[in-house]
C-alpha cells in the first residue's frame, strides 16, 4: 500500500499538493466540482484558487473520495473546519487500517469547541497515534510561487510527525517537528484572531505603532490561553506561533487580515461574509475561543474586542484592545 491524498482543492489544498508533488510525491487531489478536477488534469492548473501557478503532473485530481482515499498511507486534510465532520464522516469507511490523517486546518469546531485532530480522531475512530497537524506561517499562494518558508508538523507519535515531515517538504518548504499538538493547533486558530484585529485598525487608518501594539499584546494574549489549554510556551515562540502571527498580521493577502480590514473600513458581518470568497476561519472561531476562555478564567481583552466588533456592540475606531486593563497599577506583562 501506497499512496498520499489531500481532501480539498482550495487555496492551501492545492497549494500543499504542490509542495508534496515538488517534493517527489504522487499525490491525488479530492475536489469538490468536477471541472476543477478536469482543469487540474488537463490544464495543471486551478486558476479559481491559484491564477497564474502551473502544479506539477504529478498531481492527480478526481471528484471521488474512494479513488481518493483507498490504499492511502497518509489523507491530509484542507478544507473549512466547519465542515471538517462531514468530510470524515465520508472519509471514515474508505480509510484502511494503519492510514495517518494530518490536518492543515486552522480553526476549531464552532458546535463542541474541538480542535480538529480531536474532531479527527473521534470521527476517524483512529488513535493519536495515527493522527498529525501541520502549522505554520504558510500563506498559500506565496508557497505556491515557490517562496521559501517552514512549517511545523506535530503529532503525540514521534515516529508518525518524522513520516510526515519527510514527506511534506520540498526545496521552497522546510518542515520542522514538534509533540506539542496543542500549541501547534493553536497557534494557527489563535492567530487568526489577532489577524482580524490588525485588519480591523488597518481599515481604520490606524498606523504602525497601533498594529505593533496590537501584535506585541496579541501574542502575549493567545500565548495565556494556549498555555491554560496544554500548549508549550515555546510552540508559541516558534514557527506556529509567533511565526504565523506575523505571517498573517503582516499579507495582504491573508483572509483573516482582509475580513478585518473590511469590518474597519465600515462593513458589516454579514457584508463581510457574503464579500470572502475563500474560507477566513477566525471569523467562526471568535465564540468558541470566548467560551473556553471563560471557562478556563483567562483574559481575552483583544478577541473580547473583535468579538464587540462582528456583533456591532464596538465602532471598529474604538478598537484599542492594547488600552485594555483591569488594573492600571499594575499592568500585566508588561514586559512582553
Ligand atoms: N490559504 C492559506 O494560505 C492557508 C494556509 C494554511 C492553512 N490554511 C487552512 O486550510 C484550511 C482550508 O483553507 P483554504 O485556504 O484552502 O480554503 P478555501 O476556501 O480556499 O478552500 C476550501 C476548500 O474546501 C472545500 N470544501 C470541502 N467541503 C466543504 C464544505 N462542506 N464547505 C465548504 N468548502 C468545502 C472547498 O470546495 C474548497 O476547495 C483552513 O482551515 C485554513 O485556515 C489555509
Ligand atoms: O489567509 P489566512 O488568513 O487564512 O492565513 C493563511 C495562513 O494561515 C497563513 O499561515
Amino acid at each position: 500500500m501506497s499512496g498520499i491524498a489531500v481532501v480539498g482543492g482550495g487555496n492551501w489544498g492545492t497549494t500543499f499538493a504542490k509542495v508534496l508533488a515538488d517534493g517527489g510525491h504522487d499525490v491525488t487531489l479530492a475536489v469538490r466540482r468536477a471541472e476543477m478536477a478536469e482543469e487540474i488534469n488537463d490544464a495543471h492548473r486551478n486558476t479559481a484558487y491559484l491564477p497564474g501557478i502551473n502544479l506539477p503532473d504529478r498531481i492527480r485530481a478526481t471528484t471521488d473520495l474512494r479513488e481518493a482515499i483507498t490504499d492511502t498511507d497518509y489523507v491530509f486534510l484542507s478544507v473549512p473546519a466547519q465542515s471538517c465532520r462531514e468530510n470524515l464522516e465520508e472519509i471514515r469507511p474508505l480509510l484502511s487500517d494503519s492510514a495517518a490523517v494530518i490536518s492543515l486546518m486552522k480553526g476549531v469546531e464552532r458546535s463542541t469547541g474541538k480542535r480538529m485532530s480531536e474532531v479527527i480522531a473521534e470521527v476517524a475512530a483512529i488513535g493519536s497515534d495515527r493522527v498529525a497537524v501541520a502549522s505554520g506561517p504558510n500563506i498559500a499562494l506565496e508557497i505556491a510561487q515557490g517562496q521559501p518558508t517552514a512549517i511545523l508538523v506535530a503529532s503525540e507519535s514521534d515516529d508518525l510527525a518524522m513520516r510526515v515531515a519527510r514527506i511534506a517538504r520540498c526545496s521552497y518548504l522546510r518542515s520542522f517537528v514538534s509533540n506539542d499538538v496543542i500549541g501547534t493547533e493553536f497557534g494557527g486558530v489563535l492567530k487568526n484572531l489577532i489577524a482580524i484585529a490588525i485588519g480591523i485598525a488597518d481599515g481604520v487608518g490606524f498606523g504602525e505603532n497601533t498594529k505593533a501594539s496590537i501584535m506585541t499584546r496579541g501574542l502575549a494574549e493567545i500565548t495565556e490561553f494556549a498555555e491554560a489549554l496544554g500548549a508549550h510556551r515555546d510552540t508559541m515562540m516558534g514557527l506556529a506561533g509567533m511565526g504565523d502571527l506575523i505571517a498573517t498580521c503582516m499579507s495582504p493577502l491573508s483572509r483573516n487580515f482582509t475580513a478585518g480590514r473590511l469590518l474597519g473600513q465600515g462593513y458589516s458581518y454579514v457584508d463581510v461574509n457574503s464579500r470572502m470568497q475563500q474560507t477566513a476561519e477566525g471569523l467562526r472561531s471568535v465564540d468558541s475561543i470566548l467560551e473556553i476562555a471563560s471557562e478556563e478564567g483567562v483574559p481575552m481583552p483583544i478577541v473580547q474586542q473583535i468579538a464587540a466588533v462582528l456583533d456591532g456592540r464596538m465602532h471598529p475606531t474604538e478598537l484599542a484592545p492594547h488600552l485594555a486593563t483591569d488594573d492600571d497599577e499594575n499592568p500585566k506583562g508588561e514586559t512582553a
